[in-house]
């Protein structure tokens, strides 16, 4: 039987979304109309599915969409000059690539190519080191989602220990820049494919983040009893979406968010959350 306490990133996301629609209307009055750019190259279904979500999230608050859709032949050429395209579209306040890029494509060129001041997802250069710096940046969406629902439910933070699974570009690495900040002084260990011993990290853990994409890792015996437990990562079968995070883990964990519904509506909550604090940003007479 399950006594976790869920982390509905659904109902989180729904209350960002209400407040920043009146942010988005206070720049209209004045005339800036915030847009969000996507770059989506070849025909990954859930590559498409996330982009579908970004622009319906667009339209929901006020943001205007420009979307460019790429075929899966599109050259490394083709791609860095729908960056380019955006970088100097006045319409365009922030954008994204989607991520992962089809072989052979670059992601590296390609995100150095972004506007910094128009990076809605954190991940240039740049923007990557600021964060290392800790002065004000763009954060990456997922662990700028993940801080904030823990947040919203009072999970503490400062001095928890936290076990990272999987460090990635997205959300393990920026999230254990993110969780070191003076701000947060989380204690956090970053497991990864190589690390001899997983669960004996995560059962040190309070907070365990499962994003390695590998379906149902985390089993309840890897769980301290109480603590909590973000199933990030997703693996699609025809069975349906499996996350990192074993379904039992449940009857172990005190808090607990589930593969749908948790992180990633924050994700999104949070990529249009950048684009209406860079037209903020804008309308100050910044970036
Ligand atoms: N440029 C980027 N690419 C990718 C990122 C990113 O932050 N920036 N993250 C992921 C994918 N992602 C956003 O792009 C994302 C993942 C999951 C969700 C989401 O809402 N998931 C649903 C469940 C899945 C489903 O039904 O398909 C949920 O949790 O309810 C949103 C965004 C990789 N690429």
């Amino acid at each position: 039987m399950s006594t976790a306490t869920v982390l509905s990133g659904s109902a989180a996301a729904a209350d960002i979304k209400r407040e920043l629609a009146g942010r988005v209307l206070a720049l209209r009055d004045r005339g800036i109309v915030p847009g969000l750019g996507t770059i989506l190259v070849g025909d990954d279904p859930a590559s498409h599915s996330y982009v579908g979500g970004k622009h319906r999230d667009c339209a929901e608050v006020g943001i205007a969409s420009l979307r460019i859709d790429l075929p899966a032949s599109a050259t490394q050429a083709d791609v860095e000059a729908a960056v380019l395209r955006l970088n100097a579209d006045p319409a365009c306040t922030g954008f994204i690539v989607q991520l992962p890029l089809p072989a052979p494509l670059d992601m590296h060129a390609v995100l150095e190519l972004v506007d910094p001041d128009k990076d809605a997802d954190g991940l240039h250069p740049t923007n990557l080191g600021r964060l290392v710096l800790g002065v004000p940046a763009p954060l990456p969406c997922t662990p700028r989602g993940i801080l904030d629902l823990l947040r919203r439910h009072q999970v503490p933070i400062t001095g928890a220990q936290f076990c990272v699974i999987g460090c990635g570009v997205t959300v393990g690495r920026p999230l254990g820049l993110m969780l070191t900040r003076r701000t947060e002084h989380a204690t956090v260990t970053l497991c990864h494919e190589a690390t001899r011993d997983i669960a004996a990290h995560t059962r040190e853990a309070d907070v365990v983040v499962a994003a390695a994409g590998v379906a149902h890792l985390v089993r309840p015996d890897w769980i301290k009893p109480g603590a909590t437990v973000l199933s990030v990562g997703l693996t699609r079968t025809v069975e349906g979406i499996l996350g990192d995070v074993h379904p039992d883990v449940d009857r172990v964990a005190g808090t607990l968010a589930p593969p749908v519904g948790g992180v990633g509506p924050m994700t999104r909550a949070m990529l249009i959350t950048n684009v209406v604090e860079a037209a903020e940003r804008r309308a100050a007479g910044g970036a």
